[in-house]
């Protein structure tokens, strides 16, 4: 219980110190309440010693109202304090994560699903942030009560006050048997309740696919399994504290009866006057009454330990440039010298080496699968090499800050994605700071512009989730602008295969010529004629370079270029044919 209650302060962080003033205060309300006793004492001592004056009455009556106004004032501004502490220690968290998931290695996604994820930062902390404070509120404040009060009553009758204090400590043994079984089957709660996070996205996401294929039972009896885990642990975790609550409220329950039967014995034999014995037997249901919801609430303690761990691992994850440094390359050259890399132990590239010159176009060609989006993601340090190196203007990536290293990119590729947000600032994402004559200006040059001002709103229209309402081709001209406008000298842009009409296919080639002016250029290229005005083709397969040169070079050596650009032209030819057009495979 020390445990949970120390990882809970160091997890709150700097918001700790509102969460103390909200315990302090919780302290504070247990003198309150313990005053009561006080004013009663002083009542019965009155009544039955026949002392009772109005001045008596009074000032116990005056001892009862301060002690009742404090104990509500007191309990107020501790349950502001908690909510606040609780709450802002939450969202410094959310940000902290989000801010970290930025820089960290997208193995880290390959290993953790966006369910795990989701779930830590939403219910995982929820339960942190709403059930914790008060887990840990009653449950200090419920020892506190008992122990503050077993000190009143020592003072009146020190035999009283043993028989309370082992009643606390029987209790307290019942309660670690009880902390011993949460701590078996709380992993088992925390775990289904994410593994529904994780069910519900995926049938959300997936949600077009299951209506294609008509899924829609196999889909939604996955989630059914995952609604039903959830409920047997909730509903386990329920059953299985039962015996252990009524073993905790029926030890306080008989000390309490225990310590009426030892008030009336000590009258009886007369070691105890009438005032004392009556407190006593008024005090002896009082006593416990906090202790009695400590003990219930401490159920929930190993799950509070549980999820505050699932946070933190996500918030300790390293991420990747701990040690790299803001640096401004001194050219735009990249030069990688035998890399090689695998995802987990799948080798992607083996012993792979290039070199692109700066205001240059390289474009990357091969097979499907033979690792040339993985060549492009190692360039800006998504993932990082197993062996060689990469360098952009002779530096290692791995020595660039990510922020400084990836400012000299942009990057398009053929899944676009936009935020649940305005058009306006999901081009604006290439350069926060740009205003609307920038941003309609860089909308202008990839040919978006127009489309934009005929919507409703203009550039206030949101675009829904993933930009899903949007065309396939407006959505990359969207992504397109954003490059523009970061304006970055690197240029990594993945072609789109994707059948676009042939009005949508010309605009999108006026935006990729825009955004690639004088800009060093990585293309994995589709097209014959980007294939074929690029300075330098690397073609990989298989995890090689396997061949490297100019078109024409390429195309006298034979092999895999060869077939790829013979395939190409026929493709497109079979494509042109079927319209009944005449065409030139050159000029493609
Ligand atoms: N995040 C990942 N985790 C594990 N394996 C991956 C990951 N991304 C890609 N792969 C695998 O690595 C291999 C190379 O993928 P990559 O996307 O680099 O190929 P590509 O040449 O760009 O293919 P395509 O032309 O089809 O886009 C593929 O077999 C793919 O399944």
């Amino acid at each position: 219980m020390i445990g949970t209650i120390r990882k809970f302060f160091a997890f709150a962080g700097k918001r700790g110190k509102l969460m103390q003033k909200g315990i302090a205060l919780a302290l504070i309300n247990s003198i309150f309440q313990a005053l009561q006793i006080l004013a009663l004492a002083v009542v019965l001592q009155g009544i039955v010693e026949g002392t009772m004056t109005a001045g008596t009455a009074w000032t116990s009556f005056a001892i009862m109202f301060l002690s009742m106004l404090g104990a509500i004032l007191t309990r107020q501004r501790a349950t502001m304090a908690q909510a606040e502490g609780s709450f802002m220690m939450c969202a410094d968290k959310r940000t902290e994560i989000g801010d970290r998931l930025k820089y960290m290695p997208m193995g880290y996604f390959n290993d953790h699903s966006l369910g795990a994820i989701t779930a830590a930062v939403t219910n995982t902390m929820e339960d942190v942030q709403d059930i914790a404070p008060r887990v840990m509120d009653k449950i200090i404040h419920g020892y506190v009560h008992a122990a503050i009060i077993t000190l009143m009553l020592l003072f009146f009758d020190w035999r009283i006050g043993l028989i309370i204090l082992a009643g606390i400590l029987v209790f307290m043994g019942a309660n670690g048997l009880m902390q011993k079984k949460s701590r078996t089957i709380s992993p088992a709660r925390v775990a289904a309740q994410s593994a529904l996070v994780g069910a519900v996205l995926e049938y959300v996401q997936g949600i077009s696919v299951v209506r294609a294929f008509n899924l829609a039972q196999a889909a939604g009896h996955t989630l059914d399994q995952a609604i039903d885990e959830c409920e047997k642990n909730n509903v386990g975790l329920e059953i299985a504290f039962i015996p252990y609550m009524f073993l905790q409220s029926l030890i306080l329950k008989l000390f309490s009866i225990l310590v009426v039967i030892a008030a009336i014995a000590f009258y009886l034999t007369g070691s105890m006057n009438l005032t004392t014995c009556l407190l006593m037997l008024i005090s002896a249901f009082i006593i416990y009454s906090q202790l009695e919801t400590a003990g219930s609430m401490s159920a929930l303690l190993r799950a509070i330990d549980i999820s505050i761990d699932r946070v933190e691992e996500i918030h300790h994850t390293p991420v990747m440039d701990e040690l790299g440094k803001a640096i401004h390359p001194q050219s735009y050259a990249i030069e990688g010298r035998n890399v090689s890399f695998s995802y987990d132990k799948k080798k992607i590239l083996d012993d792979v080496s290039f070199r692109i010159p700066a205001g240059t176009t390289t474009a990357i060609i091969g097979p499907s699968g033979g690792g040339k989006t993985t060549l492009c993601h190692l360039i800006t340090r998504f993932w990082d090499v197993d062996s060689g190196s990469i360098t952009l203007g002779g530096r290692d990536v791995r020595d660039y800050s990510l922020d400084s290293l990836l400012a000299n990119f942009s990057m398009v590729f053929q899944k676009v994605y936009l935020f649940n947000d305005t058009i306006l600032n999901n081009i604006r994402f290439g350069k926060p700071d740009a205003t609307l004559e920038e941003v309609r200006e860089a909308a202008k040059r990839a040919r978006c512009d127009d489309f934009i001002m005929m919507l409703p709103e203009g550039y206030d229209t949101m675009v829904g989730e993933g930009g899903a309402t949007l065309s396939g081709g407006e959505r990359q001209r969207i992504s397109i602008a954003r490059a523009i406008l970061k304006d970055a000298p690197i240029v990594i842009l993945d072609e789109a295969t994707a059948n676009v009409d042939p009005e949508n296919e010309s605009r999108l080639q006026e935006a990729i010529a825009e955004m690639t002016k004088n800009k060093t250029i990585i293309m994995i290229a589709h097209r014959l004629k980007t294939v074929r005005n690029a300075q330098q083709i690397l073609v990989l397969d298989q995890g090689r370079i396997v061949q490297r040169g100019g078109h024409e070079q390429l195309m006298a050596e034979g092999g895999l270029y060869a077939d790829f650009i013979g395939m190409r032209a026929a493709a497109v030819g079979w494509k042109l044919g079927r319209k009944g057009l005449e065409m030139d495979v050159q000029g493609v």
